[in-house]
């Protein structure tokens, strides 16, 4: 049965509903294009490299050669990103943080492609057999990056290599250079959104819809989060001599500074708190990582 990616995509790109079907729909179109590549391009958000990875990843690749992708490494603290390229440099892997905005990154991820599969491209070489491109697929979860990359990866002289024999039809390779070839479609997979640490950290970064809480709660435990990592961006941001002693009381104190108040000369809240997360999420309150490797749970 042919499965198709829109399936997944509801009403708009963050609104994907995963149930227990779709999960396991997913996983098996994931499984079934990864047997066709040589290497799994693994997209996390630089910010939360933890909280955006699909905990089912490691025995979806299995043992295909993999690249981790650091998006948005822009947004991310640079010494809180150095310690995650260390980590997963600790795991045999390595994870190139990449802006695809800017395109910082682009060719290490090609070049890094070229490398983990050298070994058995030379020995399908050394057999007598013609080279071919090598074949790569980016995964991730929603809004990770994948299509800009993907974008970014084609640019527009791009051209679509057709229908292979074995390929499920509508599916498209797209020759880049350096030999390689690239699934046009990539692989969205769910995160893990079960723990609610996790998911505060995806709502945060713009994964998830806002409303796993109501918008005021989620602005509030952001700002609460901020006070204790990076206590200084959220001072200078906001022109803060001091902190509040709770998050509640720095609410307030960032509503009067920036003069949200209602109509009834109370304090809005909702505003206050969508424009903490959209200037989160904006990289207007500094670089700021969420995650460090100590913080990941076995
Ligand atoms: N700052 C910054 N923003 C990025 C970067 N890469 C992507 N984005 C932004 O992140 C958002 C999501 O990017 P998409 O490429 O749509 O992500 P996706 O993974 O394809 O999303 P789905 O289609 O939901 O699976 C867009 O607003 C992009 O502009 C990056 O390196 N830096």
């Amino acid at each position: 049965m042919r499965v198709d990616y829109d399936e997944y995509l509801v009403d708009d790109n963050l609104h994907i509903n995963w149930y227990p079907g779709h999960m396991k729909k997913t996983r098996e179109l994931v499984r079934n294009n990864l047997k066709l590549v040589d290497v799994v391009v693994e997209l996390l958000d630089a910010r939360i490299p933890f909280s955006s990875k699909n905990p089912d990843i490691d025995n979806l690749a299995g043992g295909k050669p993999r690249v981790v992708i650091l998006n948005k490494s822009d947004l991310a603290d640079r010494n809180k990103l150095n310690r995650w390229i260390n980590y997963y440099k600790d795991l045999g892997i390595k994870a190139i943080p990449v802006d695809t905005m800017k395109g910082v990154g682009i060719n290490k991820l090609v070049d890094e492609c070229r490398n983990v599969t050298k070994g058995k491209m030379d020995a399908l070489i050394e057999k007598g057999r013609k080279e071919r491109p090598i074949r790569i697929m980016i995964v991730g979860i929603p809004n990770v990056g994948k299509s800009s990359i993907i974008n970014k990866l084609t640019g527009r002289k791009s051209t679509a290599t057709g229908d292979k024999p074995g390929v499920t039809k509508g599916k498209q390779w797209v020759r880049l250079k350096g030999n390689l070839e690239l699934l046009d479609t990539p692989g969205i997979l769910w995160p893990k959104f079960e723990d609610q640490e996790v998911a505060l950290n995806l709502a945060f970064s713009r994964a998830i819809k806002d409303e796993i809480l109501d918008v005021e709660t989620l602005g509030l435990r952001l700002i609460e989060r901020l006070m204790e990592i990076e206590p200084e961006k959220l001072k200078a941001r906001y022109k803060l001599e001091e902190l509040g002693e709770t998050g509640l009381d720095t609410m307030d104190m960032i509503g009067r500074k920036r003069g949200f108040i209602t109509g009834k000369k109370e304090l809005d809240y909702t505003r206050i708190a969508f424009t903490v997360l959209n200037e989160f999420r904006d990289g207007k309150i500094g670089q700021i990582s969420l995650e460090v490797p100590e913080d990941i749970k076995n």
